[in-house]
């Protein structure tokens, strides 16, 4: 079974600040976010983590190996360095989808995302160093097939930008509803998802799902391990095996569809 940690993070107060004492130039708040999600892609990435942009104002990071103490130091660290803070929301489940709902629990009972009095917070349960495995995470790293030859280089960069953000809508829709897994746009034509102990199967009616929608060839590579970056890592390696054997679904360890 995976045992998945997910960490939410919130910036603290943001909605308000962005406004005060006037509204802040709309190019100072996008340097302000992606620098903040470049240093936290390194915070939680030199300790094995991912982090996700999604919102920005709020990120989603797997963190199976960072303790509480880990937690504090990135927090201080985003304190010491922005003119924001974040609070952090942690939990442990078998299903990422669970866990992040019981992190956003955590920091919905200690007050809104636009309270004042509400900063910093860091709470949650972490997965002990007893308990840990080396199936713990499942990531998938999904990619359009041949978007370059698609779309890349036949349609305006806006046309193509809009099939691959199609397919990710869906792609996300359906890995949350029916396969309890949390999928992120990474770049380019490609997606990560963070998912439970799904099948090869599982993937292949995510892939038909997409198609049947929305027109979007995917293909996916499946990673597990004990930490985000190394499922991350050996789904990389899977997807590799999917482009050289013209398989929808690796597993990695020989398993394919
Ligand atoms: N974040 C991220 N982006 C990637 C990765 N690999 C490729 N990309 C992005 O995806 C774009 C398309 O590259 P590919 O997926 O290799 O190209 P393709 O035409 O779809 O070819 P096939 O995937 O082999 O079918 C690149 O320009 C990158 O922006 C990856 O591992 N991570």
């Amino acid at each position: 079974m995976t045992n998945t940690q997910v960490t939410l993070v919130q910036v603290d107060n943001y909605g308000p600040w962005t406004v005060t004492p006037e509204p802040r130039r709309e190019v100072d708040l996008q340097t302000l976010q992606s620098r903040l999600y470049a240093d936290l892609s390194q915070l939680f990435g030199n300790r094995e983590g991912y982090v996700f942009f999604t919102r920005f104002d709020n990120m989603i990071a797997v963190t199976n190996g960072l303790d509480r103490e880990a937690h504090a130091l990135i927090q201080e660290s985003v304190a010491n360095r922005y003119p924001v803070t974040v609070s952090l929301g942690v939990a442990t489940d078998p299903s990422p989808a669970a866990a992040l709902g019981d992190a956003t629990n955590q920091l919905q009972a200690a007050g809104s995302a636009q309270d004042e009095d509400r900063t910093q917070i860091l709470g949650g349960g972490f997965l002990a160093g007893a308990d840990r495995t080396d199936a713990d995470v499942q990531i998938a790293h999904f990619d359009v097939i041949d978007a370059t030859g698609k779309y890349t280089d036949k349609l305006n960069a806006f046309d193509s930008f809009i099939r691959i953000e199609q397919g990710y809508a869906e792609l996300m829709r359906h890995m949350r509803r029916a396969h309890d897994s949390l999928s992120f746009f990474v770049g380019g034509d490609n997606v990560i998802a963070v998912c439970p102990e799904l099948t090869p199967a599982a993937y292949r009616d995510a892939i038909d799902h997409v198609a049947g929608e929305v027109d979007v060839d995917l293909q996916v590579g499946v990673g597990r391990a004990r930490t985000a970056q190394d499922a991350g890592m050996r789904a990389k390696h899977a997807l590799e095996e999917c482009r050289h054997e013209g398989t929808a679904v690796e597993f990695g360890d020989g398993s394919h569809y």
